[in-house]
């Protein structure tokens, strides 16, 4: 695996080294060693799948408040994607700055966001898959969001959305 941390402490991009052969490819795409080696979290509870039929499909931005935070570690399993973090860490110095980067079934890159950050994605193409290893149990009462289009972000996203949930169409804006 190849490890590169982004503009945000804390957010890693993380690669693979597919084998090739004949038959098509093999890749690590997760080991404890490996993520243990970066100080990254390697226990996670859960894995989700979701999959977004529509091009330019946008879901997020998302966080669980405390305790309940997550660490995921977040692939595009088919299509593409371009995936976004936040920084919420009140006394980080990077504090409401994001970071993006394109995810793909080809590129096989995933991108590790620790607790304190909001993650979103925009599908790029039609029919996404999206996987994340997520470090704690869900709590439903505890998710929270963030309007993608909110100016104290300025989130440059490559698209408007074509397609976006009610709640997330209706996170409360951080200016209040
Ligand atoms: C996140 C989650 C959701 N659910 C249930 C709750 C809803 O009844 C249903 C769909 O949830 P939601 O509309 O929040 O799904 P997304 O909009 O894809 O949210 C996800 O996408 C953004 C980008 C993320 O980073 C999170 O992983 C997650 O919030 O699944 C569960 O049962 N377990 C879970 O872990």
């Amino acid at each position: 695996m190849l490890f590169a941390q982004t503009d945000l402490e804390g957010v890693w991009l993380i690669g693979s080294c597919p084998v090739a052969d004949e038959r098509g490819s093999f890749a690590r795409t997760f080991c404890v060693d490996e993520m243990e080696q970066h100080g990254l979290e390697h226990h996670f509870v859960q894995h989700s799948l979701s999959r977004s039929r529509q091009r330019h499909t946008l879901r997020g931005l998302h966080f669980q408040e405390e305790p309940h935070g997550e660490v995921k570690l977040v692939s595009c399993l088919k299509g593409a994607i371009w995936d976004v973090a936040v920084d919420l860490r009140p006394r980080s110095h990077t504090y409401l700055r994001w970071t993006a980067a394109e995810l793909t079934e080809q590129n096989m890159r995933q991108l590790y966001i620790p607790e304190g950050f909001a993650h979103g994605f925009l599908s790029l193409t039609e029919d996404v898959a999206v996987g994340y290893l997520i470090s704690a149990r869900y709590e439903q009462a505890a998710s929270r969001g963030l309007r993608y289009d909110d100016p104290a972000l300025g989130i440059d996203w490559p698209a408007t959305p074509s397609a976006m949930s009610d709640k997330d169409r209706n996170w409360p804006l951080l200016s209040g």
